[in-house]
């Protein structure tokens, strides 16, 4: 029967949902309401603000939130903006050509990016994080080259200027751009603020932990890159429909760093601050390029280089972060403490397992694995079965190739030959998040978490097991099966919940990995030293809890340990491992005695001392 936590508060999701609409009618007031106020030229200046503020804003969650640093998003605008000026000017100004222009500019920025995405996201070499920046830097380049040679259609260097557009007067555009603005920026803020936003920001934070849970990061990654990218694209076509002017100096390298300076400055992962830093930039400029043309470029490097120094996750966070310490000075903050004490007791609910008892069930088969570091040789011909209600510890001294047998359980890409089945499906050479879907859960060696997440977002994003959740909605309760909820009650993770995982102990670290781990239900629980740096007394929950998890008959654990006290006390059979090879297999018992093991494992002067 599942423990239910109920509350009689209401829900987060459902405040949320009531600050968001309070807030959303608050921005539009302040974006739309200067119209009926502003002179033309001012109107238009802020219409340009307003598109640059989207474009930074959709950088924003390419780069803030999903770690993806690209210089592209001025090419992509350009796609969109030339491909109105160019149907514009050779053909014919009407609303087919706007939805002709819409069409292609989505379609080749989508598929551009979806080309490099697929490139550099499902590149298994590790060079992956930096080939997007040079790829993405390199189509700046090309585009810009492109349309500067592009004769007539493209304009050459003068590109393409004055055609006729609708005849709308700028207020009627600074209306039109103003709602553009706030719809792009309320999705975003949606986004970001739902389940799948968590993801993004887990992506960001450890994207090797979120493929250990299953989730398909390259795809994520390529679909939001492309979709995004697809996004600026439409701004594009928006922005030469209003300024009936495209050029090669609006499109390249200037506007591609533009951006990215504006994501710094307003502070990644926040949305509004680099739209803001974006309008606020734009508005200026005009009037610093009139009255200090020689300084304000100058000007505007130096305080991007003090907010990288002083204020590295910038200015909108700093001065947030400002407000709340105030509050709390005068004692106004106490929301944010009561949220936090009250949730120490309504966390998450527990489940019993999703599988019934099969223990005996061989689970993980090894055969003839070996793993050369170009001519080194880690692993030799190794062999081993594990079945369900095993606990099968590896041991072995440094460098004895057990870290490089469970990455080649764990990862189908790192052995050399030789197989592995879970469960009797082979891994092939499958990605980790693959190979975690057929049932393995990895506990690293240094515990790998999302440190800008808080406890209760970390165990969450790990009961998804992969599956891609609400792109929308943020949903509050986390069902936890019972091993996890126990690691959680008893190892303390209950009172830390919604502390970021940054500023947890080292023992709770362990802990919430472990807890996250065994949140996907896994029927092969690899831990790598769960007990590093833990103190006796966490150790002895952890065997605990260890031992129960094995009494279920649900899953193998497969440990690796130095500690050879906890190894004897909670094995259900010990391999040894030397030099890359099985030199002993067998009970606790068995292993203990073993001659071969006291030379190799424990050293021929414990032997020695044995005497
Ligand atoms: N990327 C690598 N390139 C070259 N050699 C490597 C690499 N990774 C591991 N090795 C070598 O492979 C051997 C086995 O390493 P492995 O990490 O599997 O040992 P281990 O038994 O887990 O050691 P420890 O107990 O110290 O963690 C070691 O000699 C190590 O130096």
């Amino acid at each position: 029967m599942p423990t239910v936590v109920t509350s009689d508060t209401p829900s987060p999701a459902q405040s949320r949902v009531s600050r968001l609409q309070i807030w959303a009618a608050f921005a539009s007031f302040l974006v739309l309401a200067p119209s009926l106020v502003l002179g033309g030229y001012s109107s238009g200046l802020l219409v340009q603000a307003f598109i640059f503020g989207t474009v930074a804003l959709i950088t924003d969650i390419v780069w803030g939130y999903s770690g993806v640093l690209t210089f592209a998003s001025a090419a992509m605008f350009g796609i969109g903006a030339y491909a109105l000026g160019i149907l514009f000017v050779h053909l014919s100004p009407s609303l087919a050509a706007v939805a002709a222009a819409l069409a292609i500019a989505v379609i080749a920025a989508g598929l551009l990016s979806a080309v490099i995405g697929w490139l550099a996201f499902y590149s298994r070499t590790k060079v992956s994080d930096f080939y997007v920046a040079v790829v993405t830097l390199g189509v700046s380049v090309v585009f810009e080259q492109a349309v500067l040679y592009g004769g007539a259609t493209t304009g050459g260097s003068n590109g393409l200027s004055g055609f006729t557009t609708f005849s709308l007067n700028n207020q009627s555009w600074y209306v039109i751009g103003g709602i553009g603005l706030l719809a792009f920026g309320g999705t975003a803020l949606r986004i970001v603020g739902s389940d799948f936003g968590l993801i993004l920001r887990a992506i960001r934070d450890n994207e090797a932990r979120c493929r250990y849970i299953g989730i398909r990061t390259p795809l994520i990654k390529t679909v939001v890159f492309s979709v995004c990218n697809a996004l600026l694209a439409a701004v594009g076509v928006f922005y030469s429909l209003y300024t009936t002017v495209v050029a090669p100096s609006l499109v390249g390298m200037t506007l591609a760093t533009n951006v990215l300076i504006w994501v710094i400055l307003g502070g990644r992962a926040t949305i509004i601050g680099p739209a803001l830093a974006a309008i606020l930039v734009t508005v200026a400029t005009p009037q610093l390029t009139t009255t200090i043309p020689l300084y304000w470029q100058g000007l505007l490097g130096l305080t991007f280089v003090l907010v990288v120094l002083f204020l590295p996750r910038g200015i909108l966070p700093a001065i947030w972060d400002g407000i709340k310490s105030a509050l709390s000075v005068v004692g106004l903050n106490t929301t944010i403490m009561a949220k936090a004490n009250a949730n120490a007791d309504t966390l998450f609910e527990t489940r019993s397992p999703a599988l019934s008892s099969v223990a005996g069930q061989t689970v993980l088969d090894v055969l003839d694995v070996s793993k050369r570091f170009g001519s080194f040789q880690a692993l030799t011909n190794v062999s081993l079965t594990v079945q369900r209600g095993e606990l099968l510890s590896i041991v072995g001294p440094n460098g004895a190739g057990k870290t490089s047998l469970v990455k080649c359980i764990s990862d189908g890409d790192e052995r050399s030959s030789g197989s592995i089945l879970i469960g009797g499906k082979s891994i092939e050479h499958n990605a980790p998040e693959l190979i975690t879907r057929l049932g393995v859960g990895r506990k690293f060696q240094a515990a790998s978490i999302f440190e800008t997440l808080t406890v209760g977002e970390c165990i969450k994003i790990a009961t998804w097991k992969g599956e891609v959740p609400s792109i929308w909605n943020r949903h509050s309760n986390v069902v936890l099966p019972r091993g996890a909820a126990e690691v959680a009650e008893t190892l303390g993770l209950k009172h830390v919940w919604d502390i970021s995982a940054k500023d947890i102990s080292h023992g709770q670290r362990q802990a919430l990995e472990l807890a996250m781990v065994l949140a996907l239900e896994p029927s092969v629980l690899i831990l790598d030293e769960p007990t590093a740096g833990l103190t006796t007394h966490e150790r002895s929950i952890v065997g605990d809890v260890l031992m129960r998890l094995l009494a279920t008959g649900q899953l193998a654990i497969i440990l690796i340990e130095h500690d050879f006290e906890f190894v004897k006390r909670i094995s259900t059979r010990i391999v040894v491992l030397v030099n890359g090879q099985i030199v002993a297999n067998g009970t606790v018992e068995e292993v203990s005695n073993s001659e071969i093991v006291r030379d190799a494992y424990l050293g021929r002067s414990h032997k020695e001392n044995m005497k």
